[in-house]
């Protein structure tokens, strides 16, 4: 890894990797209607807190419509961008990841779930963007809610809506995020170099639920530590193990290390839902998934785990501060 600094004046510090990148063709698979789906996606969440999905009957024609009103968005001037500016908490944000001095090459729109945002996207196509994001929030809400029934059966826990009544809730803290990672034509001189598009962490939430385009670049951490690149499909979803997750069943789901590189070749524009629990829940393991075991962490509410993310690092372990040490 090498620290690359932007002449001019950008004084941001993008690191370069130019580790070789290894695709990976074991990623958990599940077909959404096949009738095993809930026991691979327990195992798909032990063994790597993350997992791809398909047959999940959600039409690619209007994700591809969103993408273009995105992809649309992003090639605005930069001042007009700015107009939906700063994500703080929600809006459009450019290169800070965070509030704590994080960066990657990458712009984002940060989005509620439960409300249209008041900021003005863009001139022309501002309602059919709206419908398009108002119909895919929607559609993520209900397939993340499928996923999340599948898992409470697959753990042979009840009842079935333990976890997806958490994201039905009218209060759920869920949230939208659609990222772009620009092609960089300086970078691409030296090709088999990649910057950090998106820094490793793990998601705060329940699960996430990613789509991005045919774009390479989203990576995943093995339990050995080493890092895995996940071939991109545009058809299909990639589900995150979240750090509420893996509280909730007291650590026998790991929420999973990831992180995007950017190519600097093939622009790439990802759209994830966050699914968050109401900001008053208790985020603990569940007692029928305790087993007479105690739990492996401290009690916290969303509010607590959500702000506390908000003063630590995108690298941070944030549940860490949160572990329970065994007493000896
Ligand atoms: C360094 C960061 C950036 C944070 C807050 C803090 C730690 C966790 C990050 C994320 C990661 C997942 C999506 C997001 C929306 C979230 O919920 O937690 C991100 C949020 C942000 O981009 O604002
Ligand atoms: O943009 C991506 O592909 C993933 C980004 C990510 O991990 C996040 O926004 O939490
Ligand atoms: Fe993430």
């Amino acid at each position: 890894m090498v620290l690359l600094s932007k002449p001019s004046s950008e004084q941001y510090t993008y690191v370069r990797n130019n580790m070789p990148i290894t695709f990976s063709s074991s990623i958990p698979l599940v077909d959404l209607s096949k009738p095993d789906a809930n026991s691979l996606i327990v195992k798909a969440c032990e063994d790597f807190g993350f997992f791809k999905v398909i047959n999940h009957g959600i039409p690619l024609e209007p994700m591809s419509q969103l993408e273009s009103q995105a992809f649309k968005f992003f090639s605005l001037p930069q001042s007009e961008k700015d107009k939906a500016g700063p994500a703080n908490p929600f809006g459009y944000g450019n290169k800070r990841i965070g509030l704590n001095g994080d960066v990657g090459w990458i712009e984002y729109l940060l989005l509620t779930t439960n409300q249209e945002h008041n900021f003005s996207l863009h001139g022309n196509d501002i309602n059919k963007f709206r419908c398009l994001l108002k119909d895919y929030k929607s559609a993520m809400r209900k397939m993340a809610c499928e996923i999340l029934d599948l898992m409470a059966e697959g753990l042979k826990i009840q009842p079935k809506n333990v976890f997806s009544k958490l994201v039905m809730d009218k209060e759920s803290d869920s949230v939208f995020r659609v990222n772009h990672y620009p092609a960089c034509p300086e970078l691409a001189i030296n090709s088999g170099e990649n910057l950090i598009g998106f820094g490793e962490h793990t998601d705060p939430q329940i699960i996430s639920i990613l789509r991005s385009n045919n774009t390479s670049g989203f990576q995943i951490s093995l339990r050995d530590g080493s890092w895995i690149s996940v071939p991109p499909d545009h058809s299909s979803f990639f589900i995150n193990v979240g750090d509420s997750l893996q509280v909730m069943t007291n650590g026998r789901f790991k929420s999973v290390r990831h992180r995007v590189l950017a190519n600097g070749i093939d622009p790439r524009l990802s759209m994830i839902y966050f699914c968050g629990p109401p900001l008053s829940e208790k985020i603990a393991p569940l007692p029928s998934l305790m087993k007479g075991k105690e739990s492996l962490y401290k009690e916290f509410t969303w509010f607590e785990y959500k702000n506390s993310t908000y003063g630590s690092r995108l690298a941070d372990n944030r549940l860490g501060n949160y572990e329970r040490i065994a007493a000896s």
